[in-house]
């Protein structure tokens, strides 16, 4: 190869191969390179573009690139990030520049962004979010990595994200070191819960609504031109009326009822539960993944309520969509209270108003209501959980009646709904009415002399139990 090339893809699988194709696409020359030399070839005999460069070897990669020399991973999250890290580093010189577009743990970034400093080369945690054709023709990009590195490989990444209606690009700034994939592992965590609900909603309108595929798919087409326009809604009307082409029928209905994941979900909770934050409803998303591919379901006989059916089907539906929104609306408020929380104890710096503008468009939670997010954080850039904006209360206490019916007609006909009582919970959990956690200091005191505090004065107290106060 007589040009030398902007930047080198590693890895041409699904995003890898997008995301060459979308950075030649708009001008830049690129290095393609796969371990498996047959996927490269595949790949460039499937759609060739002239700007867009077959290398079959790291070294040959290297040789190929302007200096300082900008390499972009594009594969399996975990060890393979570490093994290529091995045999790219003696390949490399400082300034040179390695992006890890995966969804890499971010503990795991800061770790390696530490290990290629020490040989004077930048490391960049880029998350990624769109999917196959996001990478191909615009995705949400969260690039975190030192703010100097940023300033060289913004004008590439920043030309091929998605962009906003109103033209602004689906890629900034996040932070330092892990920042970046933080942000992607807590759009991964919403992205679970948001479907969760979709899941939800389908299940109890086809159960309690007496709803067909088709009609829900309707409803949601409808509901996808208000508040609720969002990708995942979108996708969800198309996938509901796809056709099976192995057997009669819709396609979802021949689909094995048991969901999979590949960790950035649990991850999201794990780490919600090491900073201390309640994030139920993204919690809840995990576990109903979990157990939907658990053997036990299928084996245990535990009672079927009787269904009653909607009497009103566009009144149920009604309150489902408006429950649906609300629950939405929660989700997302926990995911950015998690991000707040992360951005004081890493230090990143984390611009909330900024991360809402990103997800826009491009990314898998892309939403309208990502605007007004935008809007509570422009009003106040500090806010500490979306539920104390002014707009966003006025819209749950308007909506709460409908998450409740909502979730309340799925538990009493036997529709699990984990993820919408949650958000049920963390509403009464927040709007300051008991929560009987004062009889759960009682018990820590009497079984453990835990100590507690006291409605009525200052101070921490302990009580010798059972003495001489019983009623
Ligand atoms: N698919 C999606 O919707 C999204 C995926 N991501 C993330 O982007 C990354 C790429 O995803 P995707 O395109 O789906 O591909 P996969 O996650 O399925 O990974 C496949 C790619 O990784 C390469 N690979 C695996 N192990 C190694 C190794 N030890 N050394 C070198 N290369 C290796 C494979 O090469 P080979 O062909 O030789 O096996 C192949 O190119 C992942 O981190 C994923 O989590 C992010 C956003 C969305
Ligand atoms: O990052 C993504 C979307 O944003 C990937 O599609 C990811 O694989 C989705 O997570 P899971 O496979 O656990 O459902």
């Amino acid at each position: 190869m007589s040009i030398l090339c902007d930047i080198g893809v590693i890895g041409l699988s699904v995003m890898g191969r997008g995301l060459a194709r979308n950075i030649a696409d708009h001008g830049f020359q690129v290095a393609g390179f796969n371990r498996n030399p047959d996927v490269t070839r595949a790949v460039m005999e499937e759609e060739p573009n002239a700007n867009l460069h077959p290398v079959f070897s790291l070294t040959e990669l290297m040789a190929s690139l302007k200096k300082p020399r900008r390499v972009l991973l594009m594969i399996k999250a975990g060890d393979p990030v570490d093994q290529m890290l091995d045999q790219l580093i003696p390949l490399m010189e400082s300034g040179d520049m390695v992006l890890d577009g995966g969804n890499s743990f971010f503990a795991d970034t800061r770790r390696r962004a530490e290990r290629l400093s020490a040989h004077g080369l930048h490391y960049f945690g880029v998350g990624v979010s769109g999917g196959e054709t996001g990478a191909r023709f615009g995705p949400a990009i969260m690039p975190g990595g030192n703010r100097e590195g940023y300033a060289q490989i913004a004008p590439i990444l920043e030309a091929i994200a998605a962009k906003t209606e109103d033209g602004a690009p689906c890629c900034a700034y996040m932070g330092p070191d892990g920042a970046g994939h933080f942000v992607k592992m807590v759009h991964n965590g919403i992205e679970y819960a948001d479907m969760q609900l979709i899941a939800e909603s389908y299940l109890v309108l086809k159960t309690v609504g007496g709803f067909e595929n088709h009609e829900i798919a309707d409803l949601f087409a409808q509901w996808n031109t208000g508040e609720l326009r969002s990708y995942l809604i979108g996708i969800t009307a198309d996938v509901l009326r796809e056709a099976d082409d192995l057997a009669e029928g819709d396609l979802v209905d021949h689909i094995e009822d048991a969901a999979g994941q590949k960790g950035t979900g649990r991850w999201t909770s794990i780490e919600a539960l090491h900073q201390g934050i309640d994030l139920s409803m993204i919690t809840g998303a995990v576990g109903a993944r979990i157990l939907s591919g658990d053997p036990v379901r299928t084996q245990a006989d535990l009672g079927t309520p009787v269904v009653q059916l909607a009497q009103d089907r566009a009144a149920f539906a009604e309150t489902v969509r408006e429950g649906l929104y609300i629950g939405k609306l929660i989700a997302y408020a926990q995911g950015f209270a998690m991000l707040r929380d992360a951005s004081a104890r890493y230090e990143w710096s984390l611009d909330l108003g900024s991360i809402a503008s990103v997800f826009r468009a491009g990314c898998i939670i892309q939403a309208a209501l990502l605007g007004d997010i935008m809007a509570a954080f422009a009003r106040n850039p500090d806010l500490s959980n979306l539920l104390l904006d002014d707009a966003f209360a006025a819209r749950v206490r308007k909506g709460h009646p409908s998450l409740r019916r909502t979730a309340a007609q799925g538990i009493c006909n036997g529709v699990p709904m984990p993820v919408m009582t949650s958000a049920v919970s963390y509403l009464d959990g927040l709007r300051g009415a008991p929560v009987g956690a004062n009889l759960i200091q009682a018990q820590r005191d009497c079984f453990g002399a835990h100590t507690y505090r006291r409605t009525d004065r200052e101070g921490v107290f302990h009580h010798e139990w059972g003495q001489s106060h019983e009623r």
